[in-house]
Formats: structure tokens, C-alpha cells, sequence
């Protein structure tokens, strides 16, 4: 992976994260890589694993609108574990959680009352029911890219970027 530095905005969301993780000692190098999705109401994303290349930590922050993700065993798809990731959460994918497919339902509406953080959520309800619209949420996905190289400093200034990091 060829190294760009992150614009400012980024800087400052991954610092905090690195923090977080380094409080919860997440044993993980430093998140040089990050993963922006967009999802329009109806939108989601089909079971997966981010695979070994990122492992064993990636964490998300959410903005915009929730979505309710899913974790379903890799051995017959049941959910286990359902989340809702609400504007401004950070979600830390780690250890079984990492491992297994984690998913995003494409529905217009999420039932928090699937949520293991139902709880603790500052979402409000609507109209009293547990179902939450969809509105466009973006992510923000930051990993650790074991092997990354730098572009040269000449072809960065080229670029308009002033410093690597
Ligand atoms: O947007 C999210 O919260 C999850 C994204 C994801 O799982 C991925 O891009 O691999
Ligand atoms: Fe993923």
C-alpha cells in the first residue's frame, strides 16, 4: 500500500481513536488505513469478514443516520449479535467479533430492540416504536495495513501534501 497523509479531519478522528484503543490496550499497530462507505436509506452491506490482512482489530466510527449490524457465525449464518451503530459510536471489531461475518441488512428501518446496546443508546425513539428510519449514514473504517510504503517526497509535493504520516 502506497502512504498518503490523511487530510486534517481524519488526522484528528483517528487520534482519538488510537486513544480508545490504546486505553481498552488493543494490541493493534498504528490504523494507517481508512475505509469511508456511504449508505442511502436501503442500502447495507452482504455478510462478510474483513479477512486477515487488517486482523485482529478494525474500528468504525458512524455518522449521519444508525444502522443496525449484525454478526452471524461463519458455520450455519445465525445471528448472534445484532448492534446499533448510532451517529457518533465507535464499533471496535476484535477477537470473535473480528472472526466471524458481520453484516448491514438493506431495509429502510432498524428494530433497536435487536440491539445488545439497546440500552444504553441516545437515539430517541419514533413515535414510541422501536423502529428506527434509515437516513445516510457514512463510515469511517480505520485498519492497520501491515505493509505500506512512501511515495517519494517529490512526487507528495507534487501532489500538494506537506507532510507524511
Ligand atoms: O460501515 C460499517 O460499519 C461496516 C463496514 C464494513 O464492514 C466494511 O467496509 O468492511
Ligand atoms: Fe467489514
Amino acid at each position: 500500500m502506497l502512504r498518503i497523509p490523511f487530510p486534517e479531519y481524519l488526522k484528528e478522528i483517528n487520534s482519538k481513536v488510537k486513544e480508545f484503543l490504546e486505553k481498552k490496550e488493543f494490541k493493534v499497530g498504528e490504523m494507517n488505513h481508512v475505509l469511508i462507505n456511504e449508505y442511502k436509506p436501503g442500502q447495507g452491506i452482504m455478510a462478510h469478514t474483513d479477512g486477515p490482512a487488517y486482523s485482529p482489530v478494525v474500528a468504525t466510527i458512524s455518522t449521519g443516520g444508525g444502522q443496525l449490524l449484525n454478526i452471524r457465525t461463519k458455520e450455519n449464518k445465525e445471528i448472534i449479535h445484532s448492534v446499533y451503530l448510532e451517529p457518533g459510536a465507535l464499533s471496535v471489531l476484535h477477537g470473535a467479533l473480528y472472526s466471524e461475518l458481520h453484516e448491514i441488512e438493506e431495509n429502510l428501518s432498524d428494530d433497536i430492540s435487536r440491539a445488545s446496546n439497546f440500552h444504553s443508546l441516545s437515539s430517541p425513539l419514533e413515535n414510541g416504536n422501536f423502529l428506527i428510519s434509515r437516513q445516510t449514514r457514512i463510515s469511517f473504517t480505520f485498519r492497520n495495513v501491515r505493509s505500506t510504503r512512501f511515495l517519494p517526497k517529490a512526487l507528495l509535493k507534487t501532489l500538494n501534501f506537506d507532510s507524511v504520516s
